[in-house]
């Protein structure tokens, strides 16, 4: 097994990367949080990739405050865009396969269906924008990648929905939660294992792919099954988008068709609800 490189290492992702990678006993891992791995730095890129030599870069590391994005236009396209360039472009100059992560978030949520590949993306924030842009420099620069678009991502590791929500609800008595924007949630935990599947598979099937956990909710269902599973007792109202303002758009629907990885890869994929299960008795073990 040849190096596998990991930026964006103390996120989300990328610690369930290190905790997958550990659980398959892959060793020839390496993580670098932003410290080590700052992908804006390109002369420390060049050092680091010149020492790690990598066969594989995953790149977890991105600008993912959705709100907050729309006021700091410049630092996300930084990040999500000429970041992701810029490992491409060290991928490109020694013969690596980079793993990008993407976002639903760069459709505007319109479609009746879940969205294939090749559905048009438009995004309709910043973040999604940036994202895309992203995708693209990647798709430009390097023909070895992996895009792979994911959604409502949460773990038992850093700051996501299912900690804000378990985090409210021992908090209030009562929560309103947005019941018409539909997708889908995914366990990084499930993506983590998808994505080391991928690489130690040794594929050269590249390209654009879609992953999340099976099936379909919303926020609002998302919230109620969270408090559920957990025996939090809280009143947890639905309402509209508009009745909770925020200064990004999000899309309305965002379910994302995952025939391709599945079929590409040989995937299966858990039911959200049985993996916000896994996640929550984590979380339990944890406290
Ligand atoms: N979170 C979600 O719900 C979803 C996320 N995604 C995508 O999945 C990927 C992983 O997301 P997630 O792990 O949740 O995100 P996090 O926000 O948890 O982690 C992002 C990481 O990127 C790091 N980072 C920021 N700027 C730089 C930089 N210049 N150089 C190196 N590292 C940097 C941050 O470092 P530091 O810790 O130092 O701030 C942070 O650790 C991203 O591409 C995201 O767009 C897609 C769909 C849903
Ligand atoms: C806290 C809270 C949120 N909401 C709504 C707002 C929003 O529409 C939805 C989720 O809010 P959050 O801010 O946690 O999630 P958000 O940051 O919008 O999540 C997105 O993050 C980026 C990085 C992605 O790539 C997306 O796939 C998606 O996961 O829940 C309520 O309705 N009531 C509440 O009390």
């Amino acid at each position: 097994m040849k190096n596998i490189l990991v930026f964006g290492a103390s996120g989300q992702l990328g610690q369930c990367l290190r905790k997958i990678a550990t659980i398959k006993g892959i060793t020839e891992i390496f993580f670098l949080p932003q410290s080590e791995g700052n992908i804006l730095n390109t002369d420390l890129l060049s050092q680091v990739f010149e020492q790690y030599k990598p066969a594989y870069v995953i790149n977890c590391a991105a600008y993912t405050a959705v709100d907050k994005a729309e006021d700091e236009v410049e630092l996300a396209r930084r990040i999500n865009k000429t970041g992701a360039a810029n490992l491409a472009t060290q991928c490109k100059a020694c013969g690596a396969v980079l793993v990008q992560i993407s976002t639903d978030f760069v459709f505007e949520g319109n479609s009746p269906n879940p969205l294939v590949e090749d559905d048009i993306a438009s995004p309709i924030s910043v973040y999604g924008l940036t994202k895309l842009e992203g995708e693209q420099e990647v798709g430009d620069i390097l023909p070895a990648h992996f895009i792979i678009r994911t959604s409502w991502l949460y773990s038992e590791f850093a700051n996501n929905f299912v900690k804000t929500m378990l985090k409210l609800g021992s908090e209030r008595d009562e929560l309103k939660i947005i019941a018409d924007q539909v997708g889908t949630p995914t366990y990084a935990i499930d993506l983590a294992g998808a994505v080391l599947d991928i690489i130690t598979s040794g594929s050269e099937s590249y390209g654009i792919y879609h992953y999340s956990n099976e099936g379909l909710t919303s926020w609002y269902d998302f919230a109620k099954g969270i408090f559920d599973i957990s025996c939090t007792k809280v009143k947890v109202y639905p309402i509209r988008t508009s009745e909770y303002p925020t200064k990004a758009t999000r899309p309305a629907y965002s379910v994302m068709d995952k025939a391709k990885i599945k079929h590409t890869f040989g995937l299966q994929i858990p039911y959200w609800r049985d993996s916000l299960i896994v996640c929550i008795n984590e979380l339990k073990s944890a406290q």
